[in-house]
Parts: C-alpha cells; structure tokens; sequence
C-alpha cells in the first residue's frame, strides 16, 4: 500500500488533523517558506496532540548542523529532509552527527534519475520534487509522472523509500497511483485557505488507501 507523507503542517489544528489522518508521516517545514514553523511551537502542539505511530520529518534546505540541533532541541524528528542543493558531504555530516535517517529530495528533470545513483549508500530515502524557480518545494506543481517507474526501480535497487511530491491533489492522485509509487508527499494539495482540510484529506485517502 503506498505510503503517505503530510507536508508543511503549520498549526495546531493542523497537527489535529494529520493525527486522525492516515498518514504514516508529518512533516513540518523548517525553511523559508509560507509554511515555516518554529521549533518551540512544534514542541507545543505535540505536547497536546498523540501522533501515535507517525514519524516526524523536518524539512530543511541548505541545512547545517547547528540549524538542525536548534530545530532538535525542540522536537524529536525521526526523519531529517533535506531539499535543496545539499551536498554529498553535508548528508554524510549530519548523518554521523545526528544518527538519523535522511531523506535527498531530487528535483525533477530527464537526468534526475542518474543523480540518485550519486546518493547510494548516504540518503536513507529520496524525495523527488517538481522544481520551479525561486521555490525549493511546496510549489503545488507536479512533473510528468511517466518518469515516475524509473525513479522507483533506482531507489528500489538502492533499498531505499522514494516518495513522490509536487503538486498531487484530490482530482489527479489516481493519475499518480497507475504508476505505483512507493509513497507519495503532499504539501498545498491538502490545503484549503491555507490551512489542512479534512474533506481533502478524506478524498486523498479514499483513493490512496484503497490501492
Ligand atoms: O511546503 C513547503 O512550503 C516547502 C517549502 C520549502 C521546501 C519544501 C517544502 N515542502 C515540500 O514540498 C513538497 C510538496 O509540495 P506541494 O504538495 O506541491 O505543495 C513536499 O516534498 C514537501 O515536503
């Protein structure tokens, strides 16, 4: 069953939310963006709400070791993403520092594929992203997903997870679903005047869940 990862939660209510969901995932985004939150109100609303089995992924881009420490000392990420131009040696630093797994995003092109191949053995998973400039993610733009396959069979073959984000909604989830991705990243697709909405939560995961 394809795996689920709920994206740029940036209040309490949100986190409400994503907690009944079923996703296996909740992200938070601790880079510049409309969705940015701080680590102490993170640390708040997890104080309130039961996130049962999910798994807390803190998306960073550029990250550095004491941006990641600061965002630690709050909340207890189980995944560190990191989406930007981070380098092999960066991963590999706030690997051994941390003792985390992290996630590369890849962003979209012909050759995003092969770039995986440059991450086996240091990312712990992929993330491959539609990219747009002047925006490292939450474009709410998605890629032509014929491509999709083949960024499953190089994580597969890595052992690693490969989730699949940008732009996936209600309406075109199905569409992404016919190529079998492992997991999929939804950050704006859930998005209703800019806060999580439970009517398109529930619509995703009808179609998601029952795959
Ligand atoms: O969600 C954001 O605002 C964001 C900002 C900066 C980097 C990553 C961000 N989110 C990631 O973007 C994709 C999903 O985007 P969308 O569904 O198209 O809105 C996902 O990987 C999020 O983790």
């Amino acid at each position: 069953m394809t795996v689920l990862k709920y994206c740029g939660n940036r209040s309490l209510q949100d986190v409400q939310l994503i907690a009944k969901s079923k996703a296996d995932y909740i992200g938070f985004v601790f880079a510049e963006s409309k969705r940015k939150v701080e680590p102490k109100d993170v640390k708040r609303w997890l104080s309130v709400v039961q996130l049962e089995t999910k798994q807390i992924v803190g998306v960073f881009v550029h990250p550095t070791v004491c941006s990641v420490a600061s965002v630690l000392e709050h909340v207890p990420l189980s995944i560190i993403q990191c989406h930007g131009m981070e380098t092999v040696q960066t991963v590999q630093q706030l690997k051994e520092r941390f003792q985390l797994p992290v996630w590369k995003v890849i962003h979209h092109n012909l050759e995003a594929w092969t770039y995986m191949r440059a991450w086996k053995g240091v990312a712990d998973g992929f993330v491959i992203d539609s990219g747009r400039k002047g925006a490292w993610g939450g474009t709410g733009i998605s890629f032509d997903w014929c491509n999709v396959p083949q960024y499953m069979e190089e994580a597969y073959k890595q052992g690693v997870p490969c989730f699949i984000a940008g732009g996936i909604t209600p309406d075109n989830v199905e569409q992404l679903l016919a190529y079998e991705p492992f997991g999929i990243d939804i950050s704006s697709g859930i998005e209703e005047n800019d806060r999580k909405s439970e009517k398109k939560i529930n619509k995703i995961e009808q179609k998601v869940k029952s795959c």
